[in-house]
C-alpha cells in the first residue's frame, strides 16, 4: 500500500470519528434545543472542518512516525549502518564489549570446565551462523567443510538446528539426517531420521508444530505480500510455512519506508500476526508465545534434560530471534549463548564468535576435545 493509500485509510477512520463527533454534537444541541437556538450552520461546519483537519493531521503524524520508527529499526539492524570494526584495531566500544562477551574460542577451556559431569547439547542457527549472509536467500549454501563439522559434532552431541526458515528448506541446505530441525523460528520441530527410509521425509519424525492453525492465514498474507511488493524493485517474499519473510537487502534504501508501509498496512488486517526484525528482513509471525527459546526448552525436554542440571546447552546464533534462546539459557542459569557478530550488539549471549568460519573452528574444537577425552577414558 502506498503512502497515499495509508492516508486514505486514515481518512476513513477520521470520517468515522467525525461522524461520531457530529452525532454527539447534534445530540447535545437537540437536548438543549428548547432553551437555546441551534448554533449557526456556518460555525458548526467550521468547527467540524477544523476538528476533521486536526484529526487527520494527528493520524498522519502517528502513522508517519510509526513508519519512521520501523525504518529507523530497519537501518539500525542493517550491517551497512553499523560501523564494522577493523579486526586489528577494534574501537574502544568493541574492546569493552569483548570484555563482557569474550570469544568462545578463547574461553574454550572454561566452557569445557563448566561441562564436567554434564551432557553437552548443541543448538545452531542457520543463516549467518552456519552459512555466510548472501544477497540471495535461495543461495545461502553452507560449505562442505561446515557440513562435515556439523556432522562430526552430531556424532558426539545431540545437535539441533533452529532457524527462521521453513524446516524443509533448512534441511535441503544442511542435508544431515542425524539432527533435530526446528524451522519457522522453532514452530515446526522434527527429530532425527537417521536410517529411516521414508519417501515423505518431511513429515517423518515431526515432534511438534506450534502454529498449525495459522497455515491458511500465513498463506493468505504471503500472497498479499507478494502482490503488494511486486512493484518494489529488489523486494523478496519468502514463505517459511508458519511465518513469512520480507527481504529488503536488495531494495534501494529510499524505498525502505515503502516496504515498511506496505507490510504494516497489510498486517493491520491480521491482529493475530506480528512483525519482527531480522537481518535486512521483516518477519511476520503468529502472535503465539512460541519462539526459538521455547523450541530450545522443548528440545531439552524431549531429550530428557527438562528438569536436570546434568546438561550444558550451547546455543550459537547471530540474529535478534536467537536472543530468545540466549535469554532462556540465562534464566535457566544453564549453558552458554554464543553470539556470532563482528560488531558490538546488545545481547543476552555470554560469549561471541566473529563469523561462520569461527563457528566451524569452535565445532572442530568440541569434536577434538570429545575424541581426546573418550580416548583418555578408555586408556584409564
Ligand atoms: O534463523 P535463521 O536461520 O538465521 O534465519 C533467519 C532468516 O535467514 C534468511 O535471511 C537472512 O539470510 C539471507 C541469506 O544469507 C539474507 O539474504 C537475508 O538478508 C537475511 O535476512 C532467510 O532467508 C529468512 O527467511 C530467515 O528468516
Amino acid at each position: 500500500m502506498t503512502k497515499q493509500n495509508v492516508l486514505i485509510s486514515a481518512e476513513k477512520n477520521v470520517s468515522s470519528s467525525t461522524l461520531a463527533l457530529t452525532t454527539i454534537m447534534s445530540k447535545s444541541s437537540s437536548s438543549t434545543s428548547s432553551s437555546k437556538p441551534p448554533a449557526p450552520q456556518t460555525s458548526s461546519s467550521i468547527n467540524l472542518a477544523i476538528t476533521r483537519k486536526s484529526l487527520l493531521k494527528q493520524l498522519e503524524i502517528e502513522s508517519g512516525s510509526r513508519i519512521n520508527a520501523w525504518v529507523e529499526t530497519m537501518k539500525a539492524s542493517s550491517p551497512t549502518h553499523i560501523k564494522s570494526p577493523d579486526a586489528f584495531s577494534p574501537t574502544e566500544e568493541h574492546r569493552s564489549w569483548m570484555v563482557h562477551h569474550p570469544s568462545a574460542l578463547n574461553m574454550f577451556e572454561q566452557i569445557i570446565q563448566a561441562s564436567q559431569g554434564k551432557k553437552i547439547v548443541v543448538f545452531l542457527d542457520y543463516d549467518g551462523t552456519l552459512s555466510p549472509i548472501v544477497a540471495d536467500p535461495d543461495r545461502a549454501y553452507m560449505s562442505k567443510q561446515m557440513r562435515a563439522a556439523v556432522r562430526d559434532v552430531a556424532k558426539f552431541f545431540p545437535t539441533a538446528i533452529i532457524s527462521g526458515r521453513c524446516r524443509d528448506q533448512v534441511y535441503s541446505f544442511v542435508k544431515l539426517a542425524g539432527l533435530y530441525y526446528a524451522g519457522s523460528h522453532g514452530m515446526d520441530i522434527r527429530g532425527p531420521t537417521k536410517g529411516a527410509k521414508c519417501k515423505k521425509r518431511s513429515d517423518q519424525g515431526v515432534l511438534f508444530q506450534a502454529a498449525s492453525e495459522f497455515l491458511p492465514m500465513i498463506d493468505e498474507v504471503n500472497k498479499a505480500l507478494i502482490e503488494e511488493t511486486k512493484s518494489i524493485d529488489g523486494a523478496k517474499v519468502e514463505n517459511n510455512k508458519f511465518c513469512v519473510s520480507v527481504h529488503y537487502r536488495n531494495v534501494d534504501e529510499k524505498q525502505w519506508s515503502l516496504i515498511a508501509e506496505t507490510v504494516t498496512s497489510i498486517l493491520k488486517e491480521y491482529p493475530q500476526l506480528k512483525l519482527t526484525h531480522g537481518r535486512k528482513v521483516l518477519e511476520i509471525r503468529p502472535t503465539i508465545k512460541w519462539d526459538k527459546g521455547k523450541a530450545l526448552e522443548f528440545l531439552l525436554e524431549s531429550l530428557g534434560f527438562g528438569n536436570t542440571n546434568d546438561v550444558l546447552p550451547l546455543y550459537i546464533g547471530d540474529d535478534r530471534t536467537d536472543e530468545d534462546a540466549f535469554k532462556v539459557l540465562r534464566e535457566r542459569e544453564q549453558g552458554f549463548g554464543i553470539l556470532v557478530s563482528k560488531c558490538p550488539k546488545e545481547t543476552s549471549a555470554s560469549y561471541s564468535l566473529q563469523e561462520p568460519a569461527e563457528v566451524m573452528d569452535f565445532l572442530h574444537r568440541l569434536v577434538d576435545w570429545k575424541k581426546l577425552s573418550n580416548l583418555t577414558r578408555r586408556c584409564k
